[in-house]
């Protein structure tokens, strides 16, 4: 089996969430983004980061001793959008596939995420699509396709997160495998203070 990457997407401002930045924000006692390469360690052989050069040292000290090798990826321009911080962190990838994943996604099942890699074998990505919107920013991608359909839906000046997805071969993961193999909560994601509090009350 080659290996397995998480990239961790952190670039955001956290504006939602105040004037902290929500990766590194306490949440029941945990940095959000531990929370989320912890859950994710025992299914991947490497952990990528995309952030802005300034998270980096706080992003480094949350994760602290964590069981799988971390890199960073930096943005070279900060505020470019999540499907850019993508490309810069698929680019660091050195295995094939990527589960691409926010750090605000605390409860991340890594079942789920092994088999969301079972299902972009040999395809260039399988998206969940619980409801009506696909997963992006929770799905496995072959790390260089993506990487090359990030950077063209950029240049061609689309800024939906999903304009990527249709330069390439993917699996849609639809609701009914969603439900059979993914707990419920794995797509949350933790944007305000009100939903730390609410996820809090769950991991204590
Ligand atoms: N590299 C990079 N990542 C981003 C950018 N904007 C959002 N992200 C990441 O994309 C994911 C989803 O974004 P949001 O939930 O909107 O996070 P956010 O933008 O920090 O928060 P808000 O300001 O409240 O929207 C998060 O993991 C963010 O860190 C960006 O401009 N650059
Ligand atoms: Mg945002």
């Amino acid at each position: 089996m080659s290996e397995r990457t998480a990239v961790v997407l952190a670039g955001g401002r956290s504006t939602r969430f105040g004037d902290e930045d929500k990766a590194v924000a306490d949440l029941a006692g945990t940095p959000m983004i531990r929370r989320v390469v912890d859950r994710v360690a025992p299914v991947v052989d490497a952990v990528v980061i995309n952030c802005r050069a300034a998270q980096r040292a706080a992003i480094e000290d949350a994760l602290d001793g964590v069981a799988v090798p971390v890199t960073f990826a930096e943005d070279d321009y900060p505020d470019e959008g999540p499907m850019a911080g993508m490309a810069t962190g698929l680019r660091a990838v050195a295995g094939e596939y990527a589960f691409v994943v926010a750090c605000d996604m605390p409860f991340v099942d890594a079942d789920f995420v092994d088999y969301l890699f079972e299902r972009a074998e040999g395809h260039e990505a399988a998206v969940p699509r619980p409801d009506q919107w696909f997963e992006t920013t929770h799905a496995v991608y072959r790390a260089a396709a993506m990487a090359d359909a990030c950077e063209a839906a950029l240049d061609a000046g689309k800024e939906r997160i999903v304009a990527p997805l249709f330069d390439l071969d993917f699996v849609v993961v639809d609701a009914a495998e969603v439900r059979e193999h993914g707990h419920p909560d794995t797509f949350e994601n933790c944007n305000t203070k009100t939903d730390f509090a609410d996820a809090a009350e769950r991991l204590r």
